[in-house]
């Protein structure tokens, strides 16, 4: 059915016009939504008929704000004129100067544009349960349509810089005790309570208020500029290298101290900028490549209807299995978890209960809704719980044959329906189902850890799991409060194989001379939240030692086998887990670089001999970057050009929740877009040239920078999927 875009408006016989936006599933402000806006408010303001207005949007939701679609046509091509002026043609001089009284009846939510319009009316009525904010910031500009000046005009400036520099939203209960909302009324009398608030304005019964010309809320100048350093060292902490986290500050201090006009003008000025901002052009590809995900050819185009999945059998309550069945106990979805002793399976308990408790005592659950979580959960010993279970999570240790065994024998004691999934990070799916007769429900569902933290869920398909397992997952996933990435078959999956090389590239940079605490510090100035080094003290060395060989079999041909982590262990460092690594960890303070560690890396360099003329290389902050990122993306090409992944986005979004890549780069290969694929293939050649074959560029890169094509264009011939 074609989807019904555009602004109507019906004048009662009470002489309230109500003007509709219609563009679904948010009513977002499209180019033609907001010519219709202009259009209609100039038509309501000329007409001898209408004495009052409401502005509100249909389907029960007010507005999602300005349309995205266009920044991404900003960023593609780089004119700006595509933006249509709104900010005082429309909010100012159409809305809020208008003669006639404007009310907004909001329901379901009012987001960026949104709410920047109904705080342009001179009343807001509101049905329950509102989502109301100002997420600007998470798509890397400030608000535009004068909420940066209205906001703090209306909840107080205190409050208003937190909403925004969080990118937080409040209900429209919380809304009303802030003053956001004026009145807060049942959905069915969302209509006939705003005619009347309008007719009431219009009337003189109840004050025509403008947001931009109040002061009420602001206070004096020096209590302003007390919460402005407050929130200059917010932004300084939550977001150090956003642009749009320090400018948002700089607009409303303009607008406090020359008042809320001129702040607009500066909102008008600094937001045109920042629209252009590589940051922006980052998390503006994030937030669509998050809902691609959702796409998937052949399993949500099937016409299929997921399953209901209410019960979750989870083998193995060790690191993974405990956050697995914490995530699944949070969205109230019962539980057997299985061990195989009491011991360890007390233990496994104990996890799920301590990061329940985690939650509430961080304020993120309610104690009520932490005692239903842990009544859904039950522990076993054996497979007697199984026979009724609708999918089944296997997290045991790292083991072929063990997993194998344990698939054989779930198709014995599961119906048959049920969803046999398997958490392995390395394993091939095809060799675990080998053993049994199951293969279509067979899936891998690989959790990142701390799995009841870590969003992403990268959903393993082989080629012989159906597309109803696959859309189960997925359901599974979403319900969960996940982000699920269909991925194909492959040692390493999407994820890891795409970042194997990241570790390998810092080992031969420290093997080469260079200081592995420099190497961390780069690394995370690029915008990672840990150095590889730090990374691997966290997860522990043992495991690089155990999966260095399951790599090294498919992926022989370009790995650097370096001694450093054996090293390390022989030493008695296994990274976090035991207190030392490259780095010390104690309780209560923050690691430290441990410099006795620099004799194993001495030792290893020794071993390897690879510094020319024995000499340390020198090398650029810019050089380091280069050398650990592009092997990454020369790796990330290959799983582009087997079709491991549908759409390059779907890496992207990958690498920004399972690896933490910086969001505000837009992801792996997002990043290597905006370097250029050419810039990436020569430099990879010269390293190959110089420090061998680790570094040698993949054919799909070489023929992405010959033909000047980005390496996000697909050709869809060896899909895995
Ligand atoms: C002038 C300014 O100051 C600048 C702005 O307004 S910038 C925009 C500010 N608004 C926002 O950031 C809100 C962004 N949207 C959201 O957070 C969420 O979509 C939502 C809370 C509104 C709804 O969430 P949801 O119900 O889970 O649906 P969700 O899957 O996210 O979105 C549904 C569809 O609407 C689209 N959509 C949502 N908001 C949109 C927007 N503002 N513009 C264009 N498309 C939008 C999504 O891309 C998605 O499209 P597909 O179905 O084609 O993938
Ligand atoms: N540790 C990590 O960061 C990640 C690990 N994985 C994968 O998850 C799986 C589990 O890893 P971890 O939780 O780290 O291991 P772990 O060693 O912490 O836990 C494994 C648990 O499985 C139990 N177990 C072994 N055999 C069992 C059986 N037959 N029945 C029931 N329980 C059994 C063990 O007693 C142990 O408690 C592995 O396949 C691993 O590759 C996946 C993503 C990340």
């Amino acid at each position: 059915m074609a989807k019904k875009i555009g602004v109507t408006m019906d004048v009662g016989n009470d002489g309230v016009a109500v003007i509709t936006i219609s563009n679904p599933p948010v009513n977002s402000l499209a180019s033609p939504i907001i010519a219709g806006l202009k259009e209609k408010f100039r038509d309501a303001n000329q007409r001898n008929d209408v004495r009052a207005i409401v502005l509100t949007g249909n389907n029960g939701r007010f507005c999602g704000g300005f349309d995205i679609n266009v920044f991404q046509q900003v960023h593609k091509t780089g004119d700006l004129s595509v933006m249509p002026e709104v900010s005082v043609d429309l909010v100012c001089n159409l809305m809020e100067d208008s003669r006639k009284p404007l009310v907004a009846a909001v329901e379901g939510l009012a987001l960026g544009g949104g709410l920047e319009l109904a705080m342009a009316c001179h009343a807001r009525v509101s049905a329950p349960k509102a989502q109301l904010g100002l997420p600007e910031l998470t798509l890397g500009v400030i608000p535009g349509f004068g909420g940066t000046q209205r906001l703090p005009r209306l909840v107080g400036l205190a409050k208003a810089t937190d909403m925004i520099l969080l990118s937080k939203s409040i209900s429209s209960e919380e809304g009303q005790k802030l003053g956001l909302i004026d009145a807060l009324v049942p959905p069915g009398e969302l209509l006939s309570t705003s005619r009347k608030w309008a007719l009431d304005i219009a009337d003189g019964r109840k004050p025509f208020l403008r947001s931009l010309h109040r002061t009420d809320k602001i206070g004096s100048l020096s209590e302003a500029r007390a919460i402005l350093k407050n929130s200059r060292q917010l932004a300084k902490k939550i977001a150090p290298k956003m642009p749009q986290h320090h400018a948002v500050i700089e607009v409303i201090e303009e607008g406090i101290v020359h008042g809320g006009y001129s702040g607009v003008l500066k909102e008008a000025e600094v937001f045109r900028q920042l629209v252009l901002s590589d940051t922006a052009k980052g998390l503006v590809h994030v937030f669509f490549a998050q809902r691609a995900t959702s796409k998937v050819p052949n399993v949500t185009d099937a016409g299929l209807k997921p399953r209901p999945i209410k019960k979750v059998a989870v083998i193995g309550g060790g690191l993974m299995g405990s956050g697995i069945a914490t995530a699944l106990l949070l969205s109230n979805i019962r539980v057997v978890l299985k061990e195989i002793n009491p011991e360890y399976l007390m233990k496994g308990i104990k996890t799920v209960e301590g990061n329940i408790k985690g939650l509430v005592s961080r304020g993120k659950l309610t104690q009520d809704k932490a005692g239903k979580a842990l009544s859904l959960l039950k522990g076993v010993l054996d497979y007697t719980e199984f026979k009724d279970v609708d999918m089944v999570i296997e997290a045991v240790i790292e083991n072929i044959q063990l997993k194998q065994n344990i698939f054989k024998e779930l198709e014995k004691v599961c119906p048959p329906h049920c969803i046999l999934a398997s958490n392995t990070s390395t394993i091939d799916l095809n060799v675990i189902g080998e053993k049994t007769n199951s293969k279509d429900r067979i899936v891998g569902a690989h959790f990142f850890s701390p799995a009841h933290l870590m969003t992403l869920l990268e959903i393993v398909r082989s080629e012989n799991t159906s597309p109803q397992v696959i859309l189960d997952l997925m359901a599974v996933g979403k319900a969960i409060k996940k982000v699920p990435v269909v991925v194909g078959n492959c040692i390493g999956f999407a994820v890891n194989r795409t970042f194997f090389p990241y570790t390998q590239a810092a080992h031969m940079l420290a093997n080469l001379g260079v200081d592995l605490f420099r190497i961390d510090s780069v690394i995370t100035s690029f915008g990672l939240p840990l150095g590889p080094f730090q990374l691997g003290d966290l997860a522990g060395h043992g495991i690089g030692l155990a999966v260095g060989p399951i790599y090294a079999k498919v992926y022989g041909d370009r790995m650097f086998r370096s001694p450093l982590t054996e090293l390390l262990l022989k030493s008695g460092r296994n990274g976090k887990i035991n207190g030392r690594g490259y780095y010390i960890y104690e309780k209560g303070s923050k690691p430290k670089p441990d410099p006795s560690v620099l004799s194993v890396v001495e030792e290893s360099r020794k071993l390897t001999n690879i510094m020319p003329g024995g000499k340390p290389i020198s090398v650029t902050d810019k050089e380091i970057v280069e050398m650990i990122l592009f092997p990454v993306v020369n790796e990330a090409c290959r799983v582009l050009d087997e079709g491991v992944v549908i759409r390059a986005s779907d890496l992207d979004i990958a690498s920004v929740l399972g690896m933490s890549f910086p969001s505000y780069r837009g992801g792996i290969v997002f990043w290597a877009d905006m370097i250029g694929p050419k810039y990436i293939y020569e430099r990879l050649k010269e390293m190959s040239e110089t420090y061998g074959s680790f570094f040698k560029p993949s054919r799909y890169l070489e023929e992405r920078a010959t033909k000047g094509m980005p390496l996000s264009e697909l050709k869809s011939s060896r899909s895995r999927l």
